[in-house]
């Protein structure tokens, strides 16, 4: 199921309540009543799933879910579910989606679902020869891998590789130096770690015998750097003006930043933080495994040994370029996708995608924040679309009742003073009837 962004059925979404939102998406979508109940988290989780899920379970957590629109990736259109807890990320993401997707949308491809399983072997002598001892027995090592996954290999998947690698003492030349056996598993639809940890436990015995040596670790790696997911988009110069700007100058800006966060890794950190603002965000929607994301993510910035951007903005001929790559092992299947009604209906919303295909939305979603941020970084500074939206949930940290957080938040914006202390006195003002009460809903924030 996909749904049709030309018809902009989402536009004004933001400024509809919270009843309207869920009649317009569950029409819109075809979701039935309990698929929406478990997006809106009415029926959610529940205590005894919670308890079947993770050790000494009390219940469950709740966090915000809201949609990230406008997104065309490949010339498909996306609702992304999102769950966070910052303000503006979601308008953000949406915003960006709303203006590449104006540009003819994002560009994505990701790589097969290519795993790492490592498998550290330690006292087997010579070096030389335990790597030549290992990779004579290949193809046994990894029919032996594949024995222990049979319906992994039947849908194609499997070990299909593996590499020897051997690497510099930590202790420096006086030790030994680490001998690291590198599987390479096609897990298909899975994320993979449990797959193929069994492999790599599996075959484990066998390369001590092989060698006389001793394994100790056994386990995926998450630095996914064979499972890349990239996205691009290319926006004429002119649709970026905003702000009295011109669109040449906003362009200048974002490519400033992106020149900021390669030579500068800690402007790189902020840089990729606002990146997985939106991957996060999909990611807890979708039941995925954050934070092997976030590890791999991370580890894949790191990996010339500078700490560097995931995304990169350049100008080219009138147009704004933007690219990124990072490394996304995503499952459609197994764990928390089986056992979460709010997970399985964000599936049901995202319109049922394969593994690869949700990587290409990841790294679009991340492009789009990325874009989000850089624009208005390089241009009227972050705080003005930033602070609006967080002025709200200040204003519920002040106690403000529902009807009256609009005002409240509309009011500390106005005053250029998002603080608590700020909202509480302005509740005040309202509740001795010295300031005028402003509907939700019926004005932009
Ligand atoms: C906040 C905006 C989008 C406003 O921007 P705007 O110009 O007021 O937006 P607009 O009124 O032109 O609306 C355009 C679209 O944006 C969306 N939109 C617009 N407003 C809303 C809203 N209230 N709720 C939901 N969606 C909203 C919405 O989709 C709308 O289209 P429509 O659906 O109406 O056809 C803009 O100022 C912006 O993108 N700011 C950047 C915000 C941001 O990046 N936040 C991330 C958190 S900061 C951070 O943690 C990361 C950082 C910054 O440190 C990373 C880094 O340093 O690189
Ligand atoms: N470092 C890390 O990142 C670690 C992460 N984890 C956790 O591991 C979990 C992910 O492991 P993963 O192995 O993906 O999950 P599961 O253990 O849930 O395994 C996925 C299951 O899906 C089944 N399956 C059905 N259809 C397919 C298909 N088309 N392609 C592939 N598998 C299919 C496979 O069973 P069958 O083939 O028998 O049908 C497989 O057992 C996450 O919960 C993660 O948090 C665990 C340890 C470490």
């Amino acid at each position: 199921m996909g749904i049709d962004i030309s018809r902009s059925i989402f536009s004004g979404f933001h400024r509809l309540s919270l009843e309207e939102r869920c009649a317009r998406v569950a029409a819109e979508l075809g979701l039935s009543d309990a698929e929406l109940a478990a997006l809106t988290g009415e029926e959610g989780l529940g205590a005894e799933k919670a308890y079947s899920m993770v050790e000494n379970a009390l219940g469950y957590f709740s966090l915000p879910l809201g949609l990230g629109l406008h997104l065309r990736v490949n010339g498909r259109a996306y609702v992304a579910p999102m769950v966070i807890e910052e303000a503006s990320v979601i308008a953000a993401v949406s915003f960006a989606a709303k203006l590449v997707g104006s540009a003819g949308g994002f560009i994505a491809e990701a790589e097969p679902s290519l795993m790492v399983g490592q498998i550290q072997l330690t006292r087997y002598g010579d070096p030389a020869w335990a790597q030549e001892h290992i990779l004579a027995a290949r193809s046994e090592l990894l029919d032996l891998a594949n024995a222990l996954q049979p319906q992994l290999v039947r849908r194609g998947g499997g070990a299909k590789d593996l590499e020897v690698r051997l690497l510099d003492a930590p202790e420096g030349p006086q030790g030994e130096p680490l001998l690291v056996v590198h599987f390479l598993i096609d897990t298909q639809e899975a994320m993979g770690a449990n797959l193929i940890n069994t492999m790599m436990e599996g075959v484990a015995p066998r390369i001590e015998e092989l060698t006389g040596g001793r394994v100790f670790l056994r386990i995926l790696s998450n630095l996914a750097d064979r499972r890349l997911a990239r996205s691009r988009c290319v926006i004429p110069e002119e649709l970026l003006s905003d702000y009295g700007m011109p669109g040449a100058d906003i362009a200048e800006g974002i490519v400033q930043a992106s020149r900021f966060a390669q030579a500068d890794p800690y402007r790189a950190a902020t840089h990729n933080k606002g990146i997985m603002n939106g991957i996060d965000a999909i990611a807890l929607a979708t039941g995925q495994d954050w934070r092997a994301i976030e590890a791999g993510a991370h580890a894949y910035a790191a990996r010339t040994g500078r700490y560097g951007p995931l995304s990169t903005w350049k100008r080219e001929d009138g147009n704004l370029v933007g690219e990124i790559e990072l490394p996304l092992a995503l499952g459609t299947v197994g764990g928390p996708l089986l056992v979460h009604p709010g997970v399985k209906a964000a599936f049901k919303v995202l319109g049922q995608p394969g593994a690869r295909e949700l990587a290409c939305l990841f790294a679009s979603v991340g492009l789009a924040q990325n874009l989000a941020a850089v624009r208005a970084l390089g241009s009227v500074g972050i705080q003005k679309g930033h602070m609006a939206l967080h002025a709200r949930s200040v204003a519920v940290s002040a106690g403000t009742p529902p009807e009256w957080v609009e005002t409240v938040a509309a009011r500390l914006v106005q005053q250029g003073e998002v603080k608590v202390d700020r909202a509480r006195r302005v509740l005040g003002e309202l509740k001795g009837g010295v300031l005028p009460f402003v509907s939700p809903h019926n004005e932009d924030t």
